[in-house]
């Protein structure tokens, strides 16, 4: 482990045991997760804009410290998933828990948890890399001593340290999406969500985020949640994947069981095909496609 991971990983059992002593103190509603063995728990998830139903009845758990995937065509619901287990959407229906905290009454909580890259770009071109995280951490409230020192930890953990302090405008799309990620580890969180990190990016930049991301999580033990289009990513790097399509979870385990129980050359696209009957490829409609390719074109 690298002594700066050793850091990273100090401040997140440190904010394990915060947790755990607020959970056990009067006034907290953390009922599970306590076991230290889920990360998330969504039980009857769903959401509807207006008419449209995005996320129906969903049930899933995430387990900590696992790189879990969220799988599936544009318009599958994973965004929408994931920005009601993070607070961003008000919970309609369901039961969605993080850590054991119920994201309806213990907002501030489950915030505090969490480190989020989401697909809209969330770093400031104006700014240099260095600039951008340090407003991260005063957002997040870190402590003003620590702040220079946690700072330069996130920015070395992404391998930026040798660009902290060019403009983030100078970056190539693979920097921009590791300086999302240094701003996402600031508050140390227990639980990364990243919302297709690879989007726009060439393979050897996809390669290296992945890289960080999987160093990050062998070295702290960090739960990972990530949503992705590239099964051949999904297939590599995530313990387990659950398969989205039209709102709906079709399939949930790892990658290696879930092709194995359809046949001996079973691909992952094959798995797809198998339990939503379709093609990965028809997804959503043209308004998903095209939100997807303006965060692709923002980082190309
Ligand atoms: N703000 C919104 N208003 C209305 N409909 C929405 C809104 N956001 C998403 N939707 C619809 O909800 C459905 C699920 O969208 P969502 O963004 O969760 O899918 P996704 O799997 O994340 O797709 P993508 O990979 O394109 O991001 C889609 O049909 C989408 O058009």
């Amino acid at each position: 482990m690298s002594e700066v991971n050793a850091g990273i990983n100090a401040g997140i059992n440190a904010g394990i045991n915060a947790e755990a002593n607020a959970a056990a103190g009067p006034g907290s509603n953390a009922v599970d997760g306590a076991d230290g063995m889920t990360a998330v728990s969504l039980h009857g998830l769903s959401y509807r804009f207006k008419e449209h139903l995005a996320v129906t009845d969903l049930d899933l758990d995430v387990c900590t410290g696992e790189v879990f995937g969220l799988l599936g065509p544009n318009g599958a619901g994973k965004t929408t998933t994931i920005r009601v287990l993070t607070t961003l959407l008000p919970l309609q229906d369901g039961e969605v828990r993080v850590f054991g905290y119920d994201v309806r009454r213990d907002k501030m909580a489950v915030r505090r948890t969490l480190g989020y890259v989401p697909q809209q770009l969330s770093a400031d071109a104006a700014l240099t890399g260095r600039e951008n995280v340090m407003l991260f951490a005063r957002l997040f409230d870190v402590r003003r001593r620590d702040r220079k020192r946690q700072v330069d930890e996130a920015l070395e953990v992404m391998g930026l340290e040798d660009a902290a302090d060019r403009l983030a405008s100078t970056y190539s799309g693979g920097m921009i999406r590791r300086l999302e990620l240094a701003q996402a580890l600031i508050n140390r969180p227990r639980l990364l969500v990243l919302d297709e990190p690879t989007i726009g990016l060439d393979p050897i930049a996809r390669g290296t985020v992945w890289e960080r991301v999987e160093e990050l999580r062998a070295d702290t033990g960090m739960t990972v949640l990530v949503t992705t289009h590239y099964m051949d990513e999904a297939d590599q790097m995530c313990d387990r994947i659950g398969l989205m399509h039209l709102g709906k979870l079709r399939a949930v385990g790892a990658p290696e069981d879930l092709k194995s129980a359809l046949g001996p050359d079973a691909s992952l696209e094959d798995v797809f095909r198998h339990h939503s009957g379709s093609t990965f490829d028809e997804g959503g409609g043209f308004s998903d496609v095209r939100s997807t390719r303006r965060t692709a074109h923002r980082l190309g």
